[in-house]
């Protein structure tokens, strides 16, 4: 044997084998996604998205308060309206009254110290199930999406949102929450997060089903990106690095994570995020009761492979287990 052939010698202990990755998961990393709907005492549990519930605003202290006993650190925050009056434009999107400015202003009171960042969209509450504002054909209408986008965008950061994340996909749509930002006062004060390189993927189901947020005709095709669209990623996240986005996003993460390394190379500047979706958790979760893997050996082999390709910051549904898996021995 050639002395050059001989690896193990590197990692044949546990903490060895450790060293071997450039950078390990934190629990500083984890950005966990959760629900919230607009009956404060609601704690419903999601069929599709196992382990997962909606909550209401009241029931918001009992749930995340163990969590940040255990180290959970952001949150970012997807509103479920389930008894209000959906429109054209999105209305209840930043209603006062509404589930996601009701929950921020909560959670800034109760966990002075949680990171919250809002997901920014309208298929939440639209009438049609769309993410922005549509032509009479049910096509999309630019230009009064990005201003109906950033308005809710600048409003869930008025409320105390610390980073907003908008999720819609509208050409223009960084800079003109950006913009937004700085005329309300909060460019300084507020992230702004973007779902850069955000596929029409088959791995919302679960999500959309969670949220009531499928469309009612058609589909995301036309301002999600095509799965294949490498160069398409590659000029968003581009685009959205010149539009003043603070930090860039993959999603969903696994089957892109060529995308998440082409960005952490576009981007070396900015914090590169990546979104575990719900298909994804719900993929793994039926896998490992399927006999096919050890879930916590799988979900961790899954961050690690985010990590590798290069993001800093995952969103993931798993963050509730990963604090656990974290306090405990590899
Ligand atoms: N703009 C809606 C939105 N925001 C986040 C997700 C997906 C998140 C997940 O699947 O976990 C979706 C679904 C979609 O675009 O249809
Ligand atoms: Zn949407
Ligand atoms: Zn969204």
């Amino acid at each position: 044997m050639e002395i050059s052939s001989i690896l193990q010698g590197g990692y044949n202990h546990p903490l060895a084998r450790q060293w071997q990755a450039q950078r390990q998961l934190d629990k500083n990393m984890l950005m966990y996604p959760i629900f919230i709907t607009d009956d404060p005492q609601a704690e419903v549990v999601i069929p599709s998205l196992p382990g997962q519930k909606r909550w209401g605003v009241d029931k918001l202290e009992g749930f995340l308060g163990p969590l940040i006993k255990k180290g959970l650190k952001s949150v970012i925050l997807f509103g479920v309206p389930l008894n209000c009056q959906k429109d054209e434009r999105g209305s209840p999107a930043d209603d006062t009254e509404g589930p996601v400015i009701q929950a921020i202003k909560k959670l800034r009171t109760l966990f002075p110290e949680l990171y919250i960042a809002a997901d920014v969209c309208l298929c939440e509450y639209t009438s049609h199930g769309h993410c922005g504002l549509l032509h009479e054909d049910g096509t999309i209408n630019t230009p009064p999406s990005v201003e109906r986008i950033a308005e809710v965008a600048v409003n869930y950061a008025k409320a105390g949102a610390h980073c907003v994340a908008p999720s819609d996909m509208m050409d223009g749509r960084i800079r003109a929450i950006k913009l937004g930002l700085m005329g309300a006062g909060l460019g300084n004060r507020c992230t702004l997060m973007s779902y850069s390189a955000k596929f029409a993927s088959s791995l919302y189901g679960p999500f959309r089903d969670a949220a009531g947020s499928a469309p009612s005709f058609g589909n995301r095709k036309c301002y999600q990106l095509p799965p294949a669209g490498r160069g398409l990623a590659r000029r968003a996240i581009i685009r959205d690095v010149s539009e003043g986005a603070d930090i860039i996003m993959v999603k969903p993460a696994l089957p892109y994570l060529d995308i998440i390394a082409s960005a952490s190379e576009l981007a070396p500047n900015h914090p590169l995020a990546c979104y575990q979706v719900s298909g994804e958790y719900a993929m793994i979760v039926a896998g490992a009761k399927a006999g096919v893997y050890d879930l916590k050996t799988m979900a961790f082999e899954s961050a690690d492979s985010m990590l590798r390709a290069g993001a800093t910051l995952i969103l993931s549904y798993f963050t509730p287990q990963f604090l656990e898996w974290l306090d405990e021995e590899k």
